[in-house]
Parts: C-alpha cells; structure tokens; sequence
C-alpha cells in the first residue's frame, strides 16, 4: 500500500485532472497513508481537502499530524511546506489516487453491483447467499445494511452509507482480498456518481433494477432527469449489463448499456408475461407459480442462447415474502451465474435467505400481525401494502410510518397517496428527522391524506406511535412498521441517536402487553 508523488501526478494528468502543483522535494517521495479526515491523519500521508462542510483549519490539523501531501480544488496558505496537488475535481481526484494507493484491488475481485430505485440491498443479499456457498465463504458484500470486508464476524460491520466514499472503498476492497475473498456484492447509490464515489472503477456485471421518482431535493438530485442519469453511469461502467426490461425508461436504461457494451453481453429479464417492445428479446422470464404468505415459488426459464448458457434455469423457493422479491431474486440468479453459480446451488442458496429488517414478522397474541419493512418510498409502500391486501383478503391496515427531513421531500406526498390506496389506520410519527421540524414533515405527509379514507394519529414519539398502533390492533389486523427497516439509529440535528430498532420496540410492547 502507498504510492509515488509521481504516480500521482501520472494518474491525475491522465484524466486531465491536475490543474497545477508544488512539489517541496523529491518526486519518488512515497506516501504511505491517504484520508480525507484530519482526525486521521498518520505520519506521511496524503490528506484530500473535500466536503461542503471543510474548512481551511482541517488542512492545518492534518499538516501538523503528519500530511506530507494535499490534493484540493483550490491551494490554501494553511498547506504552505506541503506537496501540494491542486485539482479540477477533487472526488474524481481522489476516487482515482485511493484505488491507485490500494493497489486496485478490485482487480482481483469478481465485482457484482446493483442500482435501482428499490430492491438494491434485496438482490445484494440474495447473490451473496447463492454465491457465499459456492466460493466456500469468500463473498464480501457492501449493502446499505453492512459490510462484509471477510469471513470471520469481526470482519463484518454495520454500513454508514450505501455506498462508501471512495477512499474508503476501495480500503474495504483491499481488505476484502486480503483477507482472501474473490467475489465482492455491491449497491451503487445514485449519490454515489452524483458526488464520485465510484469513478474510475469498472464492475464485471451491472444491474439495472428499476427507476422510480425518489432522492430530489435539495441535499440529493435536483431533478428527475439528473437522478436517472446518475443511475445510468453504472451500466457504462460494467463490462456485462443485466437490466430488468420492465422498468421505466428501459429505451433510455438500454442504450446507455449499449454505449459500451456489446448487445452480446447485456441480459435483459421480465416476468413471464411481459410484452417486450418490438425487436427485443427477453433472456430469463420468471414465471410465478405462488407467493403468498409462507414462500414466494417461481420457475426460471431462457429465452435465448447465451441465457442457456448459464445453466440456472429451474424451480425457485424463496422465505422472504412479497411477490416483487421474485424480481429481486431472478436479479441475484443471474447475477451469481455470471459469476459462476450453476443450478441446482442457485437454488439451495436462495431459498432460505432473510435479510434485516425486510419482511421481518411478529404475532401478537389477542392483536393483529406486525410486518417491519423497510419501504420508505411511494413505490416501495404500494407493493408492499398491495402484497398484504391480495394475500391476506382486505385486511384492515394500520400504518406506522414518518418521512426523513433534509431529503427525499417528495416521500410526503407518496406515503400520503399510498396510504390513500391501500390503508385504512395510520400513525404519523418520526423517522430521521434531520435539520427539519418533525411537526412540519408530518403536517406535509397529512396534507395529502384523505381523512375519509384513512383515520390519521399523529404521534411524533416513535415508539409511542408503534406501542399505539398495536395495542389497537385486533386480531387478523396487519400492522406495518414502515421505513427504518432495521436501522438502529434517529438522525436528529444533526445527532445519529442510538434507537432499539421497530422490531425491538416491537416485541416489548408485546412483553408489556403479556404483562
Ligand atoms: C453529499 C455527500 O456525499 N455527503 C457525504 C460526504 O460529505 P462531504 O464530502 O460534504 O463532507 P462533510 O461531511 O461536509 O465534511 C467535510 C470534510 O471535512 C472533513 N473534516 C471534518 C472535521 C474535522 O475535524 N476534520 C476534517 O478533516 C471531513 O472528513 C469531510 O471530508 O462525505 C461524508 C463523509 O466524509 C458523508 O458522511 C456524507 O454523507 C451524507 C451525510 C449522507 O448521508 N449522504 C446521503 C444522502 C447518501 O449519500 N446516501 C446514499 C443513499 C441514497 C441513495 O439511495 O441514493 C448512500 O450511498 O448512502
Ligand atoms: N423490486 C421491488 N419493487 C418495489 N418495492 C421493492 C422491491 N424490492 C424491495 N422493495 C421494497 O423496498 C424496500 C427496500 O428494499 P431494498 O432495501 O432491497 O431496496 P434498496 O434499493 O436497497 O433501497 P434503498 O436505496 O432505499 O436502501 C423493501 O423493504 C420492500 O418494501
């Protein structure tokens, strides 16, 4: 690990990056640690001056610690005896110089990555569970829920951001090889194009899943437009494409596959039934045989000659209900037969695959059904709440649900006309409410409610509002904790203060109600 001033200067003048620079001293000066946070500063290390919140006085801190180097948009006099690096772009900067530094370790990585607007951490799960079988335990995973760097449990740990800045991706993919694994799962975020957390890498197979209208706003995409280019820079960057075909804007989603990817190697997949557009041929259907409250069952079948050639066609069984997890899993088969995985393993390795705090279920005596799930969006609440209304034939649905401040603004709306379809009971409650007033964000979610179609509590408490919600239930009621899945923390100004989880909250409102 480490690399040349040299080397640098190579890499940025390649992608046309360096705007100028001041070298102190010898150019074959290798440095031999990189961080962006002065706090971590070691002894001859290269510091990245980025991030809307930085100040000048962090380049002092990491000089003083130690930095030898920096790399920024701009020279500051605080960096005065340093080498200096001055770039057009610092996270296009500083994506390139950390894979450079790790020594690309995704080279000797089979790297499989998933965007979409839902279902991305789903299909992430389910490959790494056909896949960590077949590669005898050797499967890292970055999920929006953890980050699996190696085999053993300590090398495994609870995800900050969907996708890592760059430095610290490719630290966690060096250390993944290192530690011996060979496949690596990943969830790309729109974000992280947008801010350049990926730039430069290239995946062995990228999925595209599907687009709904989701992170606009200020502090993400300014516009639908820019959202959806984002997520399309994932399959330009993969040398195999696979694309759900009945997502929305496939013509677009295709012929961004299509600018750097032969037709030969990008796979397109839809339920059974789908009417594929004049011209294009569908390589795996799935054909849903059942999925109802126990398993989710489907036949994989090929539709072309190089989608035989996988050999992973066959019966599937899934634990993890909801019937649009089959579009999920026919995802991750794909996915993990590319990267070797052959049936009947896919197969073993799907079927018994849960994933935190998705579909998670809890049985209250005298009371209804708790479903905790982490749809937080229009899209994600309909399919969810459409799949317990087929399934359980009308039910009465109780909602617990709160919308993020500081992003995804237009969630309001789409919880409101979600609850608006398919609810008849919800309580409106907390769920990171960031720099924003929590009254504000629910007096927005209201606003779109229909009270003659469902009966509104606002209950900011969260816990409060879920210990409600189920003590009001009666039994053969379903009772929805929405939006923070399995997430442990509420982000309040700020603050990430610790929370038990809705599943915990959960169970011991049942263990009062046992008294
Ligand atoms: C917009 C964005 O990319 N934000 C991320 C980014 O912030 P930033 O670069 O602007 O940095 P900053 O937090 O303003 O801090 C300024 C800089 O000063 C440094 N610093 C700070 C203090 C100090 O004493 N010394 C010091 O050097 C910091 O290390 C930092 O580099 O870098 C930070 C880490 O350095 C991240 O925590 C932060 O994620 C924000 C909080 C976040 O949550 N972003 C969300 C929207 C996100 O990216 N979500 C997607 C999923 C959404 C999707 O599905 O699309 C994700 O991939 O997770
Ligand atoms: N294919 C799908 N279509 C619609 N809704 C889905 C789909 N897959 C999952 N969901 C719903 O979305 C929720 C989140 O799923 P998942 O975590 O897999 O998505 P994600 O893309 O990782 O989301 P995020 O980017 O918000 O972290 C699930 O709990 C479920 O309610």
């Amino acid at each position: 690990m480490g690399l040349t001033l040299e080397a640098c200067i190579l890499i940025l003048k390649e992608h046309h990056l360096l705007k100028s620079s001041a070298i102190q001293d010898n150019l074959s000066q290798k440095f031999t640690s990189a961080t962006y946070d002065s706090r971590k500063v070691a002894e001859n290390g290269i510091f990245f001056c980025k991030g809307a919140k930085f100040r000048p006085i962090y380049l002092q801190m990491a000089k003083n610690n130690g930095a030898t180097v920096y790399v920024s948009e701009q020279p500051y006099a605080e960096g005065n005896g340093m080498h200096a690096l001055i770039v057009r772009n610092i996270r296009k900067a500083m994506s390139l110089l950390a894979a450079a530094f790790y020594d690309y370790p995704q080279d000797d990585l089979f790297v499989v990555a998933y965007t979409g607007t839902k279902g991305k951490t789903t299909s992430a799960y389910f490959t790494r569970g056909i896949l960590n079988p077949v590669t005898n335990n050797r499967t890292a995973m970055f999920s929006t829920v953890e980050r699996v760097v190696g085999p053993k449990p300590e090398e495994q740990f609870l995800s900050d951001l969907t996708t890592p800045e760059s430095l610290d991706l490719f630290h966690d993919m060096r250390q993944a090889v290192d530690n011996g694994m060979t496949h690596l799962v990943m969830e790309v975020s729109s974000q992280a194009y947008k801010k350049n957390r990926v730039f430069g890498l290239t995946y062995d197979v990228g999925f595209f899943l599907n687009i709904t209208p989701d992170h606009i706003g200020p502090n993400e995409h300014p516009t639908f437009a820019d959202y959806l280019h984002c997520k399309l820079q994932l399959l330009v960057n993969a040398r195999k494409c696979v694309i759900n075909a009945e997502t929305d804007y496939f013509q677009e989603v295709y012929a961004a596959a299509t600018t750097t990817t032969s037709p030969d190697s990008i796979y397109l997949f839809a339920s059974a039934d789908y009417q594929a557009p004049a011209g294009i041929d569908i390589d795996f259907r799935f054909a849903s045989q059942e999925a109802d409250l126990a398993k989710s069952r489907f036949k994989l079948e090929a539709g072309t000659l190089k989608a035989e050639q996988l050999k992973i066609t066959g019966e599937y069984e899934l634990e993890l209900i909801g019937d649009y997890n089959e579009s999920n899993a026919c995802a991750a088969i794909i996915g993990a037969g590319l990267a070797g995985a052959t049936y009947p393993d896919t197969a073993k390795g799907i079927a018994n695959v849960q994933i935190p705090g998705r579909m998670e279920k809890l049985d209250v005596p005298n009371h209804g059904r708790v479903y905790v799930d982490y749809a937080h969006n229009y899209a994600s609440m309909v399919a969810l709440l459409s799949f317990f209304k087929k399934e359980y034939h009308q039910p009465h649905i109780i909602v617990v649900v709160g919308s993020p401040g500081d992003k995804g603004v237009s969630r309001r709306e789409g919880f409101a006309k979600a609850l608006n379809q398919l609810a008849q009971r919800a309580f409106i409650t907390n769920d990171d409410p960031g720099f924003e007033e929590p009254q504000d964000i629910a007096d927005q979610i209201i606003a779109g409610i229909d009270p003659n179609k469902v009966e509104v509590t606002v209950e900011l408490d969260r816990a409060k509002a879920i210990e409600l919600a189920i003590k009001e239930s009666q039994p053969g009621d379903i009772v929805v904790l929405a939006g923070k899945g399995s997430d442990a923390e509420q982000k309040v100004r700020g603050v990430n203060t610790p929370w038990p989880t809705d599943m915990v909250v959960a169970k011991d409102v049942v263990a009062k109600l046992r008294g």
